[in-house]
């Protein structure tokens, strides 16, 4: 499309998501009738919080992830006091709704997710793009419930402090915690954090208030409640995943490889590549 999009091609229906800077609308494109999901978020906002810069290296680097488990940013366009982006629809809505609603995942379902955010992060990882602020709150599920990981502002998010501090920190590892530099890993720590909610409900190192987690998250003190529908190989995954020291945290390409993964990940879910 030649010179751009504009407010005046786009259809807007229902508000999907509300978020610290900005919302996202269902949306139609008046010509194609394409559905797809925009994204609003207020310049005065970013600049108010100084993530224009990051929020525009974060696009170019979201405009170029092309996988099928990457939620796909096809545009953007801006007017005087709006920037909007023109997102792929997810339409099965929020992975952490349909946790909560059923409680915990199965041990099929769950492998599937890990297996299929392992593929995702593989691809980012191969792309230096580190993820950094995965949560169930930013995996969506498309129309087959597949999942799609969502909110392009991952490093412009977990840069930012007061936003990390206001969040939740259940899913931060310890070198971030302790601000310390941190690498790829930190990916492979969170799809620790991820797989143990998957099964259990909640986060492991859950606790009454921000300190106690963080005292919970340095120990990495890990309990699993007795529960006959989470195996062993399972706990022995989350294991290899939920250690401190950085460099031994299981690879992506170990995850796959994991005897609990193949043996529950639904192979037609992960899509290779
Ligand atoms: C991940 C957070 C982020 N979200 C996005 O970028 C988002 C991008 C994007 N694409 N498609 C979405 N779909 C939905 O949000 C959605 C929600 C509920 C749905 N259902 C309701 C229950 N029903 C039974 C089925 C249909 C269906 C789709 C979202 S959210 C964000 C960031 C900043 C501000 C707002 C939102």
């Amino acid at each position: 499309k030649r010179g751009g999009w504009s407010i005046n091609d786009f259809e807007i229906g229902k508000r999907l998501g509300q978020g610290k800077f900005g919302r996202v609308y269902l949306a139609r494109e008046a010509k194609s009738q394409y559905i797809v999901a925009l994204k609003v978020i207020f310049k005065e906002q970013l600049e108010k919080y100084r993530m224009h810069h990051q929020l525009k290296r974060e696009m170019e680097i979201q405009r170029n992830l092309r996988h099928p488990h990457v939620l796909r940013l096809y545009g953007w366009f801006h007017d005087a006091e709006r920037i909007f982006l023109i997102l792929e629809y997810a339409h099965g809505g929020e992975l952490y709704k349909e946790l909560h609603r059923i409680h915990h995942f199965s041990e099929k379902q769950a492998a599937t997710y890990i297996a299929s955010l392992s593929h995702a992060l593989a691809y980012c990882h191969e792309k230096h793009v580190i993820h950094r602020d995965i949560k169930p709150e930013n995996l969506l599920l498309d129309h087959e419930g597949r999942l799609k990981i969502a909110d392009f502002g991952w490093s412009v998010q977990s840069q930012n402090k007061r936003h990390t501090l206001c969040g939740t920190l259940d899913y931060l590892a310890p070198e971030m915690v302790e601000n310390k530099s941190h690498d790829y890993a930190v990916d492979n720590w969170t799809l620790g954090v991820l797989c143990y909610e998957f099964l259990y409900g909640a986060p492991p190192f859950e606790a009454d208030n921000q300190a106690d987690t963080f005292r919970r998250i340095m120990k990495v003190d890990l309990t699993f409640p007795s529960t006959p529908h989470v195996s062993t190989d399972a706990k022995v995954l989350i294991m290899q995943l939920l250690v401190k020291d950085s460099a031994k945290r299981l690879s992506l390409e170990k995850i796959l490889q994991h005897p609990w993964i193949i043996k529950n990940a639904d192979p037609n879910d992960t899509i290779l590549k």
